[in-house]
């Protein structure tokens, strides 16, 4: 009899392999870790972890390289104890996602930790985000930017709004409760809307005040309550141009984490080239103009970092 149950499990798993694709099998187990605690606490003994101090990504330099060091559950333990802290300092961290074989991959911020000890350590250092998205491989940024976001969501939402009690974080660090009042609080974050605008031969780039010197960038703004996209674009277009859209399509979207967590959704729109005079809100901006073709490709050929201030320091 057992010798048929075993036959028939086998059969089924193996048809639930072949049925789900990589991709399926692994946001189904990240889906299972956020709502198990006890198989999450499990994962993070064979987990991955990538650490933070105060928000800042650990990254090491190889060569010209910045690489994204991911350390292992013993690596962690190691390093804890060289601060003579426990194992329990595991359970704050949060999770990021998983690798196609089901090594789950956390985030960690040691920031109540001797940043240099830290660095001196590991060989290598805690560096700004915004400084770090320049320099890491394009494939890391979305998890360094997801992973601080995550964080930083958990270090702002230490208490409950509604009784001023402490809020606890289940294990994977997908929601907080309020024991006291029974309310769950889930990372928030902000729809915003970027767009280019277009008369059909320029398009239009603007400068906010804290840009670096020689950044444009098309036109931005949070979504207010209520709004949909259609209408949010409009509206700042509107607000910090004085322009009317006539028509406009969503391109792409992106999270971003800038100042907290952003869903960016870009759209092209269209203005009459008739009534393409721009009135800017100065209270907002600092400049918009309209840019021929030619001005952009030349503009794009400009290596990044070429203007004196132009270290991402104070880019939105
Ligand atoms: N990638 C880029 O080139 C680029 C360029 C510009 C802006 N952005 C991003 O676009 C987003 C919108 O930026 P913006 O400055 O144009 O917005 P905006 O035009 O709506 O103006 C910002 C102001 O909106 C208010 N606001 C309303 N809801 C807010 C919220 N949820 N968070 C913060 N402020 C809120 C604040 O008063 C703030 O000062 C930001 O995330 C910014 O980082 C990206
Ligand atoms: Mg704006």
């Amino acid at each position: 009899m057992a010798a048929i149950y075993q036959a028939v499990y086998r059969r089924a798993s193996s048809l639930f392999c072949r049925l789900h694709s990589t991709y399926v099998r692994k946001m189904r187990y990240l889906n299972e870790l956020k709502e198990d605690d006890s198989l999450c606490r499990q994962a993070q003994t064979s987990g991955a972890f990538y650490l933070f101090h105060n928000l800042s990504p650990f990254l090491q330099q190889v060569g010209e390289k910045y690489l994204v060091p991911q350390l292992s559950a013993a690596e962690m333990k190691r390093i804890l104890e060289k601060f003579k802290e426990t194992e329990q300092w595991i359970e704050k961290s949060v999770l990021i996602g998983c690798s196609d074989e089901h090594v789950p991959h956390f985030a960690l911020d040691l920031g109540a930790l001797e940043k240099s000890v830290i660095e001196s350590e590991l060989k290598g250092s805690f560096t700004d985000l915004r400084k770090a998205l320049f320099v890491v491989d394009g494939k890391d940024s979305p998890l360094l930017a997801s992973a601080q976001s995550l964080l930083r969501w958990h270090d702002s939402h230490q208490y409950c709004s509604k009784t001023g009690q402490p809020t606890q974080k289940n294990i994977a660090g997908s929601k907080r409760v309020c024991h006291a009042s029974g309310i769950i609080y889930y990372p928030q974050m902000s729809p915003a809307v970027i767009t280019l605008v277009s008369d059909g031969s320029r398009c239009l780039l603007a400068r906010q005040p804290s840009f670096p010197q020689g950044m444009y960038s098309s036109l931005s703004g949070f979504c207010d309550l209520g709004e949909n996209v259609e209408e949010t674009v409009r509206r700042e277009v509107a607000e910090e141009v004085g322009l009317e859209v006539e028509s406009l399509w969503y391109s792409a979207s992106q999270h971003w984490p800038f100042p907290s967590s952003c869903l960016i959704i870009a759209c092209h729109a269209m203005v009459r080239a008739q009534q393409a005079e721009i009135s800017m809100n100065s209270l907002e901006l600092e400049e918009a103009r309209w840019f021929a073709l030619e001005e952009i490709v030349e503009g794009l050929k400009r290596e990044p970092g070429s203007s004196k201030q132009d270290d991402g320091a104070s880019r939105e």
